[in-house]
């Protein structure tokens, strides 16, 4: 589904991703942990196609196609999606007129997902106005729902959620990532940033990396490679770096 070559980023004058490979494959769902300020959120701007990042060297493909040079608008028809970390408030446009027009599913199964989500009440309001960290995060998932699109990347979101919601949250996005159908039947993928490992216990992940100072130090199997890091720190994995290297 999606397929990254060695892709190096800048962001204003500062290179801050470099040679990065990574490949999901449809049905995946990967995740990428990391220090504060490793490119994380750089990397899945740069997918997305925030004009801010610019791509120095490398390329991107989905589906196939090179969308290295493809505009942001471009990409979302295409399928991807991106649930931000911190997403601006909209004054003026109400949540449920948003999800209006964004909308490919029918209003009748938003309407349901939204009290999944225990989220009604909030449809009536200016969307992402006045929202607590964990109603963004409630908010970001019903827009991506209403989006449905096939490759989806979650910045962050379990991120000022409480541990309750962090269940209900990773149960919603282990569904929208097609992990609750049998392998066969699985059309999305996805990719996951988190700092913590509990919303992890309650969706089902292929492969976790570990981004590190702006490259992909590490690759592996999430369970192990969450216990390593809370174990050994994130030090450990640029041994793992080293020794590949
Ligand atoms: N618009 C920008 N202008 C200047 N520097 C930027 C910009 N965006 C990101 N950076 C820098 O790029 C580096 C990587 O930032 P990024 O947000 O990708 O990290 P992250 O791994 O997502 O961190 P966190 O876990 O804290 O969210 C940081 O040093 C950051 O200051």
């Amino acid at each position: 589904m999606l397929s990254i070559e060695n892709l190096s980023v800048k962001v204003e004058d500062k290179i801050v991703l470099k040679d990065i490979n990574l490949n999901i494959n449809i049905g995946e769902v990967h995740v990428l942990f990391g220090p504060n300020g490793a490119g994380k959120s750089t990397l899945i701007n740069t997918i997305i196609g925030n004009p801010k990042y610019k791509v120095v060297e490398g390329s991107i493909y989905f589906k196939g196609r090179d969308i290295t040079d493809m505009p942001i608008y471009e990409r979302a028809k295409l399928g991807i999606g991106l649930a931000y970390q911190n997403p601006p408030g909209v004054p003026g446009v109400k949540l449920r007129d948003l999800l209006k027009i964004i909308s490919k599913v029918k209003w009748e199964e938003i309407e349901r997902m939204a009290e999944i989500l225990n989220f009604k009440d909030f449809l009536d309001r200016d969307t992402n106005v006045g929202f607590s960290g964990g109603e963004v995060k409630r908010s970001e998932i019903l827009q991506i729902f209403a989006q449905n699109p096939d490759f989806i990347m979650f910045d962050e979101p379990d991120s000022g959620v409480d541990v309750e919601k962090i269940k209900l949250l990773g149960r919603v996005i282990n569904h929208l990532l097609d992990k609750d159908k049998k392998p066969a039947d699985r059309k999305k993928s996805g990719l996951i940033i988190t700092h913590m490992g509990h919303i992890l216990e309650f969706i089902n992940v292929d492969r976790a990396h570990v981004l590190y100072n702006g490259i992909i130090a590490c690759s592996g199997g999430p369970e192990e490679m969450l216990n390593t890091i809370i174990k050994y720190g994130y030090e450990r994995c640029i041994v793992c770096y080293q020794k590949r290297n």
